[in-house]
């Protein structure tokens, strides 16, 4: 045992709940969005959101000792985090993916026993194998994972922009690039691509709807299709982000292997995901995050680095690199040889 972590670290450790739940409820009940219009005292915040008095106070002063909210006098107001993250209509906005995290992934946690024991997920939003096609099927519940997954992959895409030399590109095609958002921000930072997302035909609707609401209809168009199972379009770069981590290892090996021949000769095959890098500061949140994978997907899991490298050589792919894209994401490109 590490002589830093004692009985205190433990306890905290075992007791995180308690903070995430802090930040949650802030979310649930409005608090941010009320502070968003301007510092409010305790009394008023009670007020406006119909709070008993008992615990509100230490609420509030709970969340300004955690960072989340900041103290002016007797009033409180978002700190710089929240103001950016927490607060609906910001273009950081994280409602989406803590939106999911409260109402499923929470829950499902309540169950790892369950599932370790088992080995099956414990979300409650679907019950069949096909994960994704339940899902789609309900509006409320394809808009809360889209937005979901579309709040995870955002804060990459300026560093996705500056990872690679597109300019010397011309045509990339994005696996599972959902209603389109990365693809898009991509080709507003290098006009010149010619961008195709491929999904599932079930979200063309979503992608349309996107593209009209960000301006870059005609600009990336979309592919209905299976990655799986249906022929993938050629591209110079091929890219797929957040994705494998929802599939088994055979899985991801048999994608990878379809990838292969559709990447033009010297062109480059780029995968982004929380991977388990051994030793990494990231490593004890990216194994946290694969048992959230296993609760809430079929089949899935986070994986290392060093496995994808060993599944893109036995492709076929010649140089991999990899680098750090986001916080505790990692970027690998893969170049297909000549
Ligand atoms: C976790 S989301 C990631 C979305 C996007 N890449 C992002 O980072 O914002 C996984 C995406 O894979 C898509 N997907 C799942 N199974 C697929 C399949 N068999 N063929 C094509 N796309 C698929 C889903 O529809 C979804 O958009």
């Amino acid at each position: 045992m590490s002589e830093a972590f004692g009985a205190g670290s433990l306890l905290e450790t075992a007791m995180s709940f308690q903070r995430a739940k802090l930040v949650l409820t802030g979310l649930e009940l409005g608090l941010f969005e009320l502070l968003a219009g301007g510092p409010a005292t305790e009394g008023t915040i009670g007020e406006r959101l119909g709070l008993h008095a008992r615990g509100t106070g230490d609420f509030l002063a709970a969340l300004a000792e955690a960072g989340v909210l900041a103290r002016e006098g007797s009033r409180y107001r978002n700190g710089e985090a929240a103001a950016r993250f927490l607060v609906r209509g910001e273009p950081g906005f994280l409602g989406g993916f803590l939106h999911v995290a409260d109402e499923v992934m929470y829950p499902a946690w309540g169950h790892l026993a369950t599932s370790l024991r088992t080995g099956e997920p414990q979300a409650t939003t679907y019950s069949r194998p096909d994960m994704f096609a339940e899902l789609y099927e309900d509006d409320a519940k394809r808009s809360a994972f889209v937005r979901m997954a579309e709040d995870a992959s955002r804060p990459l895409i300026p560093a996705l922009a500056e990872a690679f030399d597109w300019a010397a590109r011309g045509t990339v095609l994005e696996l599972g690039g959902c209603r389109g958002n990365v693809a898009a921000g991509l080709v507003a930072a290098h006009p010149h691509l010619d961008a195709t997302v491929l999904d599932l035909p079930q979200l063309r609707p979503e992608f349309d709807a996107h593209m009209r609401t960000l301006g870059t209809t005609g600009k990336v168009r979309f592919h209905g299709a299976d990655f799986f199972a249906d022929g993938l379009p050629e591209a110079e770069v091929i890219m797929i982000g957040h994705c494998l981590v929802d599939w088994t290892d055979d899985q991801r090996r048999a994608l990878i292997a379809r990838v292969f021949p559709a990447v033009r000769p010297g062109g480059a095959f780029l995968i982004w995901d929380p991977m388990i890098v051994p030793g990494a500061e990231s490593c004890l949140r990216n194994l946290v995050r694969s048992l959230n994978m296993q609760l809430m997907t079929p089949h899935g899991a986070n994986y290392r680095v060093d496995e994808l490298t060993g599944w893109l050589r036995e492709a076929g792919f010649g140089e991999v690199r990899h680098d750090a894209l986001g916080q505790d994401v990692t970027l690998v490109t893969a170049l297909r040889p000549e």
